[in-house]
């Protein structure tokens, strides 16, 4: 394994009020952050007003003006940390971070909005109304939600402040596309990041398929 290790990004703390609208996102700081794939640079933001905590992790010289390797990554505290079954999340985490040190350039920003957007106890509720028989978008409207939650409003400032003027974004979920370009975010094309179908997430992955729209050939469910 080739550890590729980089001088950290240096920038200057900031409010970043002006294209963030009414909760200005701060820039706080950064460090070195080694993984076990990479060095990257750890960048810390937080919502002025809401307090909620963001991170962006980069890799090489992500402000050249060329697309840059990328992953909008939402939080997903049992996937991404307690390494559940349920969901492919920690999976697309890992592959996309690899894919990033293997190119040695790249840019995965986490997003604070769990379960998406529903935070982390409404997803547990979520996922035992999901073992009584529920999909995952049934659970969220039983519970008095919207399918999806989430707001990406943050993405490009973020991306600015760290010299990032497009993405090659890994996703698999067109809407998130839509969603960011209407925030001013330039995506050149659309990376498909298809990982960890397991028993556990396999009617998981189908209904993000048939009802959420995710481009997740049937092969792969
Ligand atoms: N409410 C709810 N959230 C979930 C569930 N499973 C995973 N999540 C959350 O869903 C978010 C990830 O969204 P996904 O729809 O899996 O994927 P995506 O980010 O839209 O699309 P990709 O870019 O292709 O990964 C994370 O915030 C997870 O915590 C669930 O059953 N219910
Ligand atoms: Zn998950």
């Amino acid at each position: 394994m080739t550890l590729i290790k980089q001088s950290a990004m240096q920038l200057q703390p900031e409010t970043i009020a002006a294209v963030t609208g009414p909760d200005p996102l701060e820039y706080v700081t950064s460090c070195e952050l080694p993984m076990p794939w990479a060095t990257f640079t750890l960048h810390a933001f937080v919502e002025s007003q809401s307090g909620k905590e963001h991170l962006a992790l980069t890799l090489g010289d992500v402000s050249d003006g060329r697309p840059v390797l990328g992953r909008i990554h939402s939080e997903c505290l049992t996937g991404d940390a307690l390494f559940s079954q349920r969901c492919d999340c920690g999976a697309q985490l890992e592959s996309a971070l690899r894919s990033i040190a293997a190119e040695g350039r790249g840019v995965v920003l986490y997003m604070r909005q769990e379960g998406r957007g529903i935070g982390l106890i409404n997803k547990v509720r979520a996922y035992r109304l999901q073992d009584a028989g529920a999909d995952t978008v049934e659970a969220n409207h039983e519970l008095g939600f919207q399918a999806d939650q989430r707001s990406y409003s943050h993405c490009k400032p973020m991306l600015e402040k760290l010299g990032i003027v497009s993405l090659r974004l890994m996703t698999n979920n067109p809407r998130k596309i839509d969603a960011v370009k209407q925030y001013g975010v330039a995506v050149a094309e659309r990376v498909s990041l298809i990982v960890n179908r397991n028993p556990f997430n396999r009617r998981y992955l189908q209904t993000k398929a048939s009802k959420l729209g995710h481009l997740i050939p049937d092969e792969d469910v």
